[in-house]
């Protein structure tokens, strides 16, 4: 039988497992896999290494347009380019990770990576898994299946943790509290949970677990098309 594309958005905020899951879904059922926090940092990396006033709103607006930002999606090696240059390491340091949410308020910042992130999907021959804040709400609110990934603060905190070496969990916890209030609190596509999303709380379920009910549900979802 012929299988229908699928389109797949998975939103939350961080450390709920939205890129673990992801990649793991795209992987096992052979779909693209797109990575938009990675695109925000990466803009927000070339603000900061062109010497952009990150508390300036119109100094980002201004050049928003500048970067060529492109992903590769394949979900056992994805991979991020900002101008030709691999930005994969550089866009995970503390100090994009603490910048990014000021960058990617700015609306004009916004519009120029949601038309991005419309355009690989559409070009997604068997489908795509699309993580991040505002994709089931915003950027593909015509997706086929929704999924909102929730977890404890103390779950994600010790999470990120376990992997930046020598990180304070409660330091961990305290930004990504400020980063999740940042995110939900803008005005332009804040992050939230679309209505037709289903939600998912992580805290309790192993990684394989998650994954196996994302599976499932796309599955589902397939079968009644
Ligand atoms: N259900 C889970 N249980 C335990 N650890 C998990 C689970 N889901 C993800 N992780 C781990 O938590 C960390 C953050 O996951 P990640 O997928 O990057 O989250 P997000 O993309 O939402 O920020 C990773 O080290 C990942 O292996
Ligand atoms: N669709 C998206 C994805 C990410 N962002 C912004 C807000 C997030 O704090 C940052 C970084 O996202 P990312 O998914 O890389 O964050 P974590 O790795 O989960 O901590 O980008 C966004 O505004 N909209």
């Amino acid at each position: 039988m012929e299988r229908a594309t699928v389109i797949v958005a998975i939103d939350g905020p961080s450390g709920t497992g939205k890129s673990s899951t992801s990649k793991a879904v795209a992987a096992q059922l052979g779909l693209s896999y797109l990575d938009t926090g990675a695109q925000y940092r990466a803009i927000t990396w070339w603000m900061v290494t062109n010497g952009i006033d990150i508390e300036d709103p119109s100094a980002i607006a201004a050049v928003a347009g500048k970067p060529e930002i492109v992903s590769g999606t394949d979900p056992s090696g994805p991979t991020i380019t900002v101008d030709g240059t691999d930005v994969a390491g550089p866009i995970r340091t503390q100090d994009v990770t603490s910048k990014v949410s000021a960058v990617s308020a700015v609306p004009e910042v916004r519009a120029r990576i949601t038309e991005l992130q419309r355009s690989i999907a559409s070009g997604a021959e068997n489908g795509i898994v699309v993580e991040g804040r505002d994709i089931g709400t915003t950027v593909l609110p015509d997706a086929d299946l929704k999924i909102f990934l929730t977890a404890s603060p103390e779950a994600r905190a010790a999470r990120r943790s376990g992997e930046l070496k020598g990180s304070d969990v409660q330091q961990t916890r305290e930004a990504l509290l400020k980063r999740d209030a940042a995110d939900s609190s803008r005005k332009t596509s804040p992050l939230a949970k679309a209505d037709d999303a289903v939600e998912v709380d992580t805290s309790d379920l192993t990684l394989q677990q998650v994954i196996e009910c994302v599976v499932t549900l796309v599955e589902e979802k397939r079968a009644g098309k």
